[in-house]
């Protein structure tokens, strides 16, 4: 498969690179904001200008580059594995419709952990009503958004679990009364080289689960990345993730 890398200069395009100059694909081109001569792709800061047959683009980036990825993927009919997270609303929507024109695999975490750790979470949140729900996330201290694509996944498990539109409370800081009996608080830490780590804290009376899980490099998630492109490729257009890839509901 020729690979687009989009973000291909960042933190995650870089471990992306590595993991696909070690296998059976290889990368054509990049895109990134600012050119780069030392690779031996060339980088592009316009996707027009894109000269190289591209099978897939794989996306780390940021969401500034999200109109451009897909006005390239739909004149082009190139699948998109969109793994940026701190997208708008309306820009998630954006990613829905464009999925009706093109296959796009759009997933926050490509973890495998991650995906069982959603599923645990909505269970639990289903099976103790009467436990409140508080999510930690600590990451790196270069990370831009807040709270991350995966405390925001796992707020959604929840609410699913809970059937209800739990409200959602991020940070707690000053005067503030009790907490409500239905929210879901999520906190965000950010320092040094941290992964990715996030914990979901089910509080009951005088008893506390913790579901816990902990990236210990960023290969986990270009590992992901990788085999949700090899499962994207020979799709239909429409909305995939990572429960599609893994064989689950
Ligand atoms: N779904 C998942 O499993 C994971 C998702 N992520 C997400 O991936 C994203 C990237 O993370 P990370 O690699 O750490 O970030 P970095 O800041 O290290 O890299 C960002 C990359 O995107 C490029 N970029 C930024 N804005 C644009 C734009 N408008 N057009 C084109 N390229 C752009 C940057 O180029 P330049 O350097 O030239 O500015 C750089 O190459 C984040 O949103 C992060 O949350 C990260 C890990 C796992
Ligand atoms: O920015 C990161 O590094 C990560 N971002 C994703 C997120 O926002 O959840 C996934 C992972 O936690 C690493």
């Amino acid at each position: 498969m020729n690979i687009l890398i989009s973000g291909v200069t960042g933190a995650m395009g870089q471990v992306l690179d590595e993991l696909i100059s070690d296998s059976k694909h290889q990368v054509v081109a990049g895109f990134a904001n600012q050119r780069v001569e030392n690779l031996h792709y060339p980088v592009y800061t316009s996707l027009e200008d894109v000269e190289e047959e591209v099978d897939l683009v794989i996306d780390f980036s940021q969401p500034t580059s999200l109109q451009a990825l897909l006005d390239y993927g739909k004149s082009n009919n190139i699948p998109l594995v969109i793994a940026t997270t701190g997208y708008t609303d309306e820009e998630e929507g954006a990613i829905r419709e464009a999925s009706s024109e093109i296959p796009i695999l759009f997933a926050k975490n490509m973890s495998l952990g991650i995906n069982m750790t959603e599923k645990i979470v909505e269970q639990l949140a289903h099976a103790l009503p009467q436990f409140d729900i508080e999510i930690i996330e600590k990451h790196h201290r270069y990370k831009k958004d807040s709270p991350s694509g995966t405390a925001k996944m796992l707020v959604e498990a929840a609410k699913t679990g809970r059937n209800d539109e739990s409200p959602v409370l991020e940070g707690r800081s000053g005067l503030y009364d009790e907490r409500l009996k239905n929210e879901i608080g999520v906190m965000a830490v950010r320092g040094g080289t941290i992964v990715g780590e996030h914990t979901v804290l089910f509080a009951g009376e005088d008893e506390v689960i913790e579901i816990k899980h902990s990236a210990q490099s960023k290969k986990v998630f270009a590992n992901g990345a990788l085999t949700a492109a090899e499962f994207l490729v020979n799709q239909s257009p429409g909305l995939y993730d990572m429960n599609d890839v893994l064989g689950g509901e």
